[in-house]
């Protein structure tokens, strides 16, 4: 066995382990005996701070707003942020079949470890397999009833944390998160490649903080540069584009917990288009 063995085979890149099991390539875990969700979209970024938790936000809200049970798996377990966004702050309870997911305001499920906590400025420093571990719990001790679309919250970055959530969730897209600088538009190309290479089709990509709109003059600002989403999109093959603004509005109102206050004005409406239609495929595909 190797040293330090993280117990992940179909992670881990040493050969000749005899710990290790026969699994090899993706193979998704059953969920709770009470949970039926239909489709998982993965919301990633490839590096941090670029607005992946906000834009999970608002994607789980407008589709909340389509009229689908939506659901929220917070996967960013060391640096949980979405029970903030929408305000939910009670203890979680439980029964003999698992743990009840908490409930926003407009009644999309939310499960992350700050629910969990004492405190929520507790801080998470658990070791990799930890926190793997509790990934695979959320999706398989967590009472999520019945579930149209589940959005994973994942942490920043391609990390065990990504193969965990791709090789043991039923994932049927993603959605990547970027801010205009071009160091992060190329650090998007790896979570985009390495989706591909585990053959998760990449539904989206949000650019965020694309611009600040003038107050008074109402002209767009381009603070971090001209957005590139568009090219970036059309470099991997990613058919819908979205773009929101820099808006002090978001902040506050995840300061808040109001994000689903939050007026999109139809920004997000070709992704949230473009994964119902990976939906349907995927629906078309299991018939
Ligand atoms: N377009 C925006 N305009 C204004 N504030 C924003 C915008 N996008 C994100 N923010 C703010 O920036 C901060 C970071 O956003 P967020 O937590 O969504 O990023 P993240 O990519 O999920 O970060 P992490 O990698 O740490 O998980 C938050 O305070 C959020 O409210």
């Amino acid at each position: 066995m190797a040293e330090e063995c993280s117990h992940e085979c179909s992670s881990c890149g040493v050969s000749g382990c005899g710990d290790r099991t026969a699994e090899a390539g993706p193979s998704t875990l059953a969920p709770n005996k009470r949970s039926n969700v239909k489709h998982v979209i993965g919301v990633v970024s490839g590096k941090g701070g670029v607005g992946k938790s906000l834009v999970t936000s608002l994607l789980a809200s407008e589709m909340n707003k389509r009229g689908h049970k939506v659901a929220i798996l917070d996967a960013d377990i060391t640096g949980p942020s979405i029970p903030k966004s929408f305000g939910v702050d009670s203890r979680l309870t439980a029964d003999a079949d698992g743990i009840n997911p908490a409930k926003s305001a407009s009644g999309i499920e939310v499960m992350s470890v700050n629910l969990m906590l004492p405190e929520g400025d507790m801080p998470v420093a658990w070791r990799g397999p930890v926190v793997t571990g509790a990934i695979k719990q959320f999706w398989q001790e967590v009472n999520w009833g019945d579930v149209d679309y589940m959005f994973v919250d994942m942490p920043p970055g391609t990390s065990d944390v990504f193969l965990t959530v791709f090789q043991s969730l039923p994932v049927d897209g993603i959605v990547t998160v970027s801010a205009p600088q071009e160091l992060v538009a190329m650090i998007v190309g790896k979570a985009v490649n390495l989706a591909k290479s585990l053959e998760v089709p990449v539904v989206g990509l949000v650019e965020n903080m694309a611009y600040f709109k003038c107050d008074d003059c109402g002209k767009e600002h381009h603070i971090f540069g001209e957005p590139q989403g568009a090219a970036v999109a059309e470099k991997y093959g990613i058919p819908a584009v979205a773009t929101l603004p820099m808006d002090p509005s978001f902040a506050r109102l995840v300061d808040e917990g109001r994000v689903e206050a939050y007026n999109v004005e139809g920004a997000l409406d070709g992704i949230i288009d473009e994964v119902e239609k990976v939906a349907a495929a995927a629906e078309t595909a299991a018939e």
